[in-house]
C-alpha cells in the first residue's frame, strides 16, 4: 500500500480489488467505533453496486455492536426491497452479520420518487453523516449524480433522480451539500474501466465529475493500481 495526495483528498492504493476490499472494510470499521464512541450512535451512509460487495461482506462481521449503527443509503433505485435492484437488499444481505440488529434506513415503499426523497430526507434529519461510503460508474458519477445533470445543483439532503442514465431510471440520492456535510467520505474504486472517471473526478472540480465538487479535505480513495493508473499518469497522485 502506498499514500498519496491529490490536491488535498488523500489516496491509498492496493495490488487488487481484494486488498482494497480489506482495506475499505476495516477503515469504515474504525470509522464507526469512533464515531460511536464520540457520540453514542454512528451514522453512515452506504452506495450499492458491485464494488462494494465484498468490504460490505468483510465489514458485518468486524462491527461489534450494530445496533449502534444507522445505516443509510448514499442512493436508493425506486424499487421493492425484494427487487434484485435494491440497495438496501444488497447491503443488509451483504452485510449479514448481526442482521437482527441491523437497522438500515430504508425508502418507503411507494409514492412517487419525489415523495419519497422528501420522505427519505425527513428520516435523515439535520445531523450530518459520519461517514458515506462512495462508488464510482465509468462514467464518473457517484451516488446517483451524474455528470451534468441537474441533481448536481439541488440544494435540500435528498432529491429525486428520474432519468438516471444508469438503470433502474428511478432513484433517490443524497445531494451534494448532504455530501459536503459528512465527516468522511470514501470513495472505492477497483478496476481499470473506472481510471479515467477516477482521473477526472480527482482533477479541476466541475459538474462533469460529480466527486470533484467534495471537500477534498475529507475525501479519501481507496483504489487498486489499475484504477489509479491514470491519475498517476497526469501527476495527480504521488507516492
Ligand atoms: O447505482 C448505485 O446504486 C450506486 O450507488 C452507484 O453510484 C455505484 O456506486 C456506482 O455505479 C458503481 O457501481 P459498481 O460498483 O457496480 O461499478
Amino acid at each position: 500500500m502506498s499514500e498519496a495526495a491529490a490536491g488535498g483528498a488523500e489516496v491509498r492504493a492496493f495490488a487488487d480489488p481484494e486488498a482494497t476490499a480489506a482495506a475499505a472494510a476495516e477503515l469504515l470499521a474504525e470509522l464507526l467505533a469512533a464515531a460511536a464512541a464520540r457520540s453514542g450512535r454512528a451514522r453512515i451512509a452506504l452506495s450499492g453496486g458491485g464494488t462494494p460487495v465484498a468490504a460490505y461482506r468483510r465489514l458485518g462481521p468486524l462491527v461489534r455492536d450494530w445496533s449502534a449503527i444507522d445505516v443509510f443509503l448514499a442512493d436508493e433505485r425506486c424499487v421493492p426491497f425484494e427487487h434484485d435492484d435494491s440497495n438496501a437488499r444488497l447491503v443488509v444481505e451483504s452485510l449479514g452479520a448481526g442482521a437482527h440488529d441491523l437497522l438500515v434506513h430504508r425508502l418507503v415503499e411507494g409514492g412517487s420518487p419525489g415523495d419519497r426523497a422528501r420522505a427519505y430526507a425527513h428520516d435523515l434529519g439535520e445531523t450530518p453523516l459520519d461517514v458515506v461510503l462512495l462508488g464510482l460508474g465509468e462514467d464518473g458519477h457517484t451516488a446517483s449524480l451524474f455528470p451534468g445533470h441537474g441533481a448536481l445543483e439541488a440544494e435540500g439532503r435528498t432529491v429525486a433522480v428520474l432519468d438516471s442514465p444508469k438503470p433502474p431510471p428511478e432513484r433517490v440520492t443524497l445531494t451534494v451539500p448532504a455530501l459536503c456535510a459528512a465527516g468522511r467520505l470514501v470513495l472505492l474504486v477497483t478496476g481499470a474501466g473506472k481510471a479515467d472517471a477516477l482521473a477526472r473526478s480527482l482533477g479541476e472540480p466541475g459538474p462533469q465529475a460529480p466527486v470533484s465538487l467534495l471537500p477534498r479535505e475529507r475525501l479519501l480513495v481507496l483504489a487498486d493500481e489499475d484504477a489509479l493508473a491514470p491519475a498517476r499518469a497526469a501527476g495527480l497522485v504521488r507516492s
